[in-house]
């Protein structure tokens, strides 16, 4: 299957990014200070954003001044370290965790709160209500945030249930699935939710590895179904050069950016290609700061 990008897209990305940014094609090259094209605007502006926590007894620096734009249909993944701010940045976007220096725009917007126009899905398999059925976790999203009524809710959570493969599940209870299958759900009712971006924060890691491979390619055929913009954390260099069409490699704790990769070149199929492993291999050791 390919779900490489146009080349447009490849133009695109090349000419936004940032000069001060590593910006490794092919996981080779740093970029130059790049000619001036005719600007594309950002779906979301990450800007110079610092993330922190305060404990009872100090602030925990979550990231470092960090910038990023993700474009329309991106597949855009956050990589880096245990530790390194990939979850708090993802929350930060929800809107679940304020800046405590930069901006977050979406669609030109300032993010100050959570809203239906952004979803989670997250790793735990508890995420769904475990006393709804499977159709009913998924209208009540649609619902509670007002976006659909009760017909056409139902209609919108068959149509994302169909897709991710789960007709026959509509009135399954959450205890009865694997976990495969809970995750599915909550992918589908992501979806239902038709979010200006879809964030997901390793969704498949709990999962065993073949069932992670399989969500993977379900993933990508429903990327190229209806082209959604994704924002997804990993700590899996695989996971992100199969998955990913833009990758953010943050360092460790506290996260700053380290580089950004274009690979849109790679898919499922590519995982044991010569170039596949030869670019994971530089990503490691951009991320761990040897000499690549
Ligand atoms: N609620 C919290 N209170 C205090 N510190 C926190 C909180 N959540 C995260 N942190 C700290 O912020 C830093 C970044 O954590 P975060 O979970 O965003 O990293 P991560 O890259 O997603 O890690 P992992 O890959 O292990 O999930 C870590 O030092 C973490 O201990």
């Amino acid at each position: 299957m390919s779900h490489g990008l146009t080349l447009a897209f490849q133009a695109r990305t090349d000419f936004v990014d940032n000069g001060s940014l590593a910006a490794v094609a092919d996981g080779v090259e740093v970029s130059p200070k790049l000619p001036s094209w005719p600007t594309v605007e950002p779906l979301l502006a990450v800007k110079n954003v610092h993330l922190e926590y305060a404990t009872d007894k100090s602030i925990v620096r979550a990231t470092y001044d960090v910038s990023f734009n993700v474009y329309g249909a991106d597949r855009f993944i956050l990589l880096g370290p245990s530790g390194c701010g990939k979850s708090s940045l993802l929350k930060s976007v929800a809107g679940f965790l304020p800046p405590r220096a930069g901006s977050i725009e979406l669609d030109g917007q300032v993010v100050r709160k959570a809203g239906p126009d952004r979803v989670v899905v997250f790793q735990e398999f508890d995420q769904l209500a475990p006393w709804k059925t499977v159709k009913q976790n998924v209208m009540f999203a649609l619902q509670a945030s007002r976006t659909l009524g009760k017909k056409e809710a139902s209609e919108r959570a068959e149509h994302y249930l169909h897709k991710v493969g789960l007709s026959r599940f509509f009135n399954a209870y959450p205890h009865t699935l694997s976990g495969g299958m809970k995750q599915r759900v909550a992918i589908a009712r992501a979806m239902a939710m038709e979010p200006k971006i879809l964030l997901m924060d390793e969704p498949f890691a709990a999962l065993d590895a073949l069932t992670r491979r399989k969500m993977q390619e379900e993933l990508l055929a429903l990327w190229e179904d209806t082209k959604f913009t994704l924002m997804f954390v990993t700590h899996s260099i695989e996971e992100a050069l199969v998955l990913g069409n833009r990758i953010l490699l943050l360092s460790p704790h506290p996260g700053r950016v380290k580089a950004e990769i274009n690979s849109h070149q790679f898919s499922l199929d590519s995982a044991g290609s010569r170039e596949f492993q030869a670019t994971a291999q530089r990503i490691h050791h951009l991320l761990f700061n040897e000499q690549a």
